[in-house]
């Protein structure tokens, strides 16, 4: 099975370079002729993925015409670009791995809802889990889930993916690998203003339990299934960002909390807090569905200005009591 993977930042790149180290060759499109240029030239992605050496088998492109041809292709683009991205694909039947983890903006759909839209034809995966992009490049052990319907499609690219260091778990839960991937950034976001402005672990911890509650509740009423999100794609990863400046939403958030504005801390940023873009989104989708998110919304209040850490805390800590459940 040949592989295409579509963008170039630092997890695409990883992903290229953990599926090459069979030896296997893939094609890799960015969009950065520079990162095209490095990436061929010295095997190295000097713009997202600096001072990692790349496989020599990692071929980069900057057609995505060159993406066509290939067995299955892994797609990384952010996930308010992936729309844009697929309609440029020549993509017909070739099964999708979406490994982007967010919700579309404006429609409010899950990716795989906007790649089914776009490629009614192409067979939908995705991979997600507690994975940061740097520990997976350097070839460290790491697990995801690998969610697809048609379950032998699944395990087919579950295998062509596994390495003694990379291990995919198989589910068919499609719906639930995704909401955990998106609603983690959000409540990542969450603990590192917890972390910039000294709220201690006990909050950190409390964030994470209740955080986990709110992707329950929301995962539910759209269908996922509680043991995926009980899993790598869910807890596992809400774990992992929610408890180290690696991320990029937990950094997000650390800067937050020391009182620096959203906007200052998202402008001339290079790499992408998917957190920040979700939160919006996916208030407007829990509201949707009539499920409660406090935690979702306290953040969005944070980003957008309209309350201080100080009133945030107060209302989350003076919510009417309730069962945990
Ligand atoms: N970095 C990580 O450790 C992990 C990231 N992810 C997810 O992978 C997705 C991609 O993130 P990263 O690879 O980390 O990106 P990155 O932050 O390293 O790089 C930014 C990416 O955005 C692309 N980009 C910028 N403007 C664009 C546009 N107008 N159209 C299309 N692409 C554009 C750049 O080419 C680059 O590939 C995100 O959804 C992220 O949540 C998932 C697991 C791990
Ligand atoms: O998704 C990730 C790890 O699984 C990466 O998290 P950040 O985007 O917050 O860096």
């Amino acid at each position: 099975m040949t592989i295409g993977v579509v963008g170039a930042g630092a997890w695409g790149t990883a992903l290229a370079q953990a599926i090459a180290g069979d030896g296997s060759a893939v094609t890799l499109w960015a969009r950065e002729a520079e990162v095209v240029e490095t990436v061929n030239r010295d095997h190295v992605n000097t713009l997202f993925l600096p001072g990692l050496p790349l496989a020599p088998t990692i071929t980069a492109t900057g057609a995505l015409d060159a993406m066509a041809g290939h067995e299955a292709l892994l797609i990384v683009s952010p996930a308010q670009h992936l729309r844009a991205m697929l309609s440029r694909i020549p993509v017909g039947t070739t099964p999708l791995v979406l490994c982007s983890k967010g919700l579309e903006a404006g429609t409010m759909k899950l990716l795989s809802e906007v790649a089914e839209e776009e490629y009614p034809a192409a067979p939908i995966a995705v991979l997600s889990g507690p994975t940061f992009a740097h520990e997976v490049a350097a070839g460290l052990p790491a697990a995801v889930t690998l969610a697809c319907a048609d379950a032998a499609l699944g395990g087919a690219l579950a295998a062509r993916f596994a390495r003694p260091a990379f291990r995919p778990y198989l589910s068919t839960d499609v719906v639930g690998a995704e909401i955990g991937g998106a609603v983690k950034n959000v409540l990542a976001i969450a603990c590192g203003v917890v972390e910039g402005r000294g709220l201690g672990q006990n909050a950190r911890a409390a964030l994470i339990s209740r955080g986990f509650a709110e992707m329950t509740r929301f995962g539910l009423a759209r269908g996922a299934r509680a043991e995926t999100l009980g899993g790598l794609a869910g807890l596992g990863d809400l774990v992992l960002t929610c408890s180290s400046t690696s991320s990029r939403n937990f950094s997000l958030g650390k800067g937050l909390g020391e009182g620096k504005s959203a906007a200052e801390l998202m402008a001339d940023r290079h790499t992408v807090a998917e957190g920040a873009f979700t939160a919006p989104v996916l208030r407007a989708a829990a509201r949707a569905v009539g499920v409660d998110m406090p935690v979702v919304d306290a953040v969005c209040a944070l980003l957008d200005g309209s309350a201080t850490i100080e009133v945030v805390v107060e209302s989350l800590m003076t919510r009417p009591l309730r069962s945990e459940d």
